[in-house]
Parts: C-alpha cells; structure tokens; sequence
C-alpha cells in the first residue's frame, strides 16, 4: 500500500478486518518490521485519539515516531501558491513538505476542512501536497473529506458486536455549538457503502452530504422512523455541505439529540461516536453511558486499524 486516503486503499474489507483480528490477539506480532523505520506525524488541528493510537501502532511495529504540530512550534505555514509571502508566514508548504520527508519514511496528516473554499477542501489540496511532494507514503489522520483511520475502526467495532450478518446501520445528524467537518459523516458512509450492511442517513433538510460520499444509502428526514429496528446507531454533527451554505450551522435543534426516547424504537442498539462528543448535544448522558454504549471499544479499536494500515505501508516501502 503506497497511501491511505480513503476505504479503496485498503482493498478487499475482508481481508483488512482478517488482519485487524488477527492483531488485535497479537498486537506485537509484527515488531520487528519497522525497526529502523521513522514514523512522522503531522498535526494542522487538535487530536487526542488520532494522535495516541497512531503513535501506538508505531510503537507495536519497532517504529521511531516524531509528531509535529504544525502551528504550535513550527513556522506558520503558506499553503496557497503563487501569493507573495510578504505577511505573517515565513515558510512555504511547498518546501517544508520535502524537507519534512528527508526526515522519515511515512508521513501521516492531519488537515480538516477549513470551510472557506468547498472546492479547495473537496480537492483535499493540503493532503495531495503532502502525497505529491514528500517522496514518501501518505496516510491521513483525518483530512477535509474523509477519516478513514476512524471507519476503519468503526468497521471492526460493528463487526465485532453485530448479531446478525446484515445489520441495521443508522447514520445521525445531532445538533453542535460549532459547524464540524463533514469528512467523518462522509467516510463512514463511504465505508458502510463497502459494506452488504442496511444502511441508513438521517439529518434534518439541508444537511445532505456530497452525493459521492452518500452513494446507495437510504436518507430519511424523520429520525425517528430511521431509527425503528436499528442494530447501531453512529453519531455525528456536520456542518452543512451543499449549495451556499457550506461550512454553516442550520439548525441546533435539540430534539435531535440522540435520548432514551429515540433509543426506545431500536432493536437495542449499540450506540457508537468516534469521540470527542458534546454530551447533551449529540448525545443524553444516559445513552453515552448506558450497557449499550461502545464508544470506548470503538476508540480503542483505532489502535488496530493504525497496526494494520502502518503494517501495510511499511511493507509497501
Ligand atoms: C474525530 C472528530 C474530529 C472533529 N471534531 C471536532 C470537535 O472538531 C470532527 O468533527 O471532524
Ligand atoms: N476520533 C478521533 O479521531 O479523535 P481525535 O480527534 O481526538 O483524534
């Protein structure tokens, strides 16, 4: 594997999640493989779990690991070409892109969408800079698009509770202080799409996603009767994407916020958050902390979808 941006990188699901069983009982399995080989980590936004399972899953295969946050302690960066740099960035990307790959042998990033350009989000100009200019293996820690470390885990989780072959998968819009990227709602239907599993969207009017990312899944308006049967449901705000209201926040309806009253017409279903979650805005403080609630096995899973995805660039090398 030369990079990994998306669920297509990783090829046939059932293999990866062969793999991800397979490390998840032998997580040291594969030390010795990236002896000598240096990990480089590097941050545009804030990570707790991105940046822990990461470097994790370095330290299970031998790896050295160097983590750069890009605006505390590095220079500001410019990323647009062909502007004069005569303002408060002394650094181009273009160059301390292949500088930064002299220094080591894959490079994970972590750019989301800035909500200013939907064009220069949706091209992912950050990650491609990085994919065209490095010289070495990109993966992404969460870019403008897509999260596919977290869909990854996300996969693993469901097929490791699942009761059934085929289950009931509902995707939620909920209500948030802030407009958040739209690259986790977009990569987990991406992944769910891979999947045979019944999948389901629902978001008050306005919240549509990009149609690519959306695919065969069924949208439905009325959480409620979304919910009805659901084996999962995952959680999630985004800012809205289409027409003139991209980046912006259209609603912050409460009734949204996933309680026992929606959890009530499921079939018991698990409750999944890629985390960090505003309790009593996504989620009621009893769902979050109820039998029912996985968050924390799906955030430990993130651990194992890093192993097998910086197993598979190592040897990609
Ligand atoms: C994994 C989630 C990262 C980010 N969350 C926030 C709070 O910015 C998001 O919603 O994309
Ligand atoms: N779910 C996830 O990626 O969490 P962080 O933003 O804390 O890394």
């Amino acid at each position: 594997m030369k990079k990994f941006t998306c669920v297509q990188d990783i090829g046939d699901l059932k293999s990866a999640l062969a793999e991800a069983f397979e490390i998840k009982k032998d997580r040291f399995k594969y030390v010795e493989l990236g002896r000598n080989k240096t990990l480089m980590m590097i941050f545009f936004n804030s990570s707790l779990r991105t940046r822990l399972s990461t470097q994790k899953a370095a330290i299970n295969l031998g790896m050295n690991v160097m983590v750069l946050d890009i605006n505390q302690g590095a220079w500001k960066l410019e990323t647009e070409r062909g502007v004069i740099m005569d303002g408060d960035k002394p650094e181009h990307l273009l160059e301390a892109i292949p500088v930064m790959g002299c220094y080591c042998d894959i490079i994970g990033v972590r750019s989301f969408a800035r909500f200013e350009d939907r064009e220069f989000d949706y091209q992912e100009t950050i990650l491609n800079q990085f994919i065209q200019y490095s010289g070495r293996p990109v993966f992404s820690m969460e870019a403008a698009t897509r999260h596919p470390l977290q869909s990854f885990a996300d996969l693993i989780t469901i097929e490791e509770y699942k009761k059934t072959a085929r289950p009931k998968v509902v995707m939620t819009w909920a209500p948030h202080p802030r407009p958040l990227p739209q690259a986790v709602p977009n990569s987990f239907a991406e992944w769910m799409n891979a999947t045979d599993y019944d999948f389901v969207i629902t978001h008050p009017k306005g919240y549509e996603l990009a149609p690519q990312f959306v695919g065969n899944a069924k949208v439905e308006y009325d959480q409620m009767k979304a919910f009805e049967g659901a084996d999962f449901i995952y959680a999630k705000n985004w800012a809205a994407y289409a027409g003139d209201n991209y980046g912006q926040i259209l609603s912050k309806d409460r009734e949204w916020t996933v309680s026992d009253r929606q959890m009530a017409v499921t079939n018991n279903a698990f409750f999944m958050h890629c985390l960090p979650v505003r309790r009593n805005m996504i989620v009621t403080d009893d769902v979050i902390e109820s039998p029912q609630s996985i968050v924390i096995s799906e955030a430990a899973n993130r651990e194992i979808s890093a192993t097998v995805v910086l197993k598979r660039l190592i040897e990609g090398l």
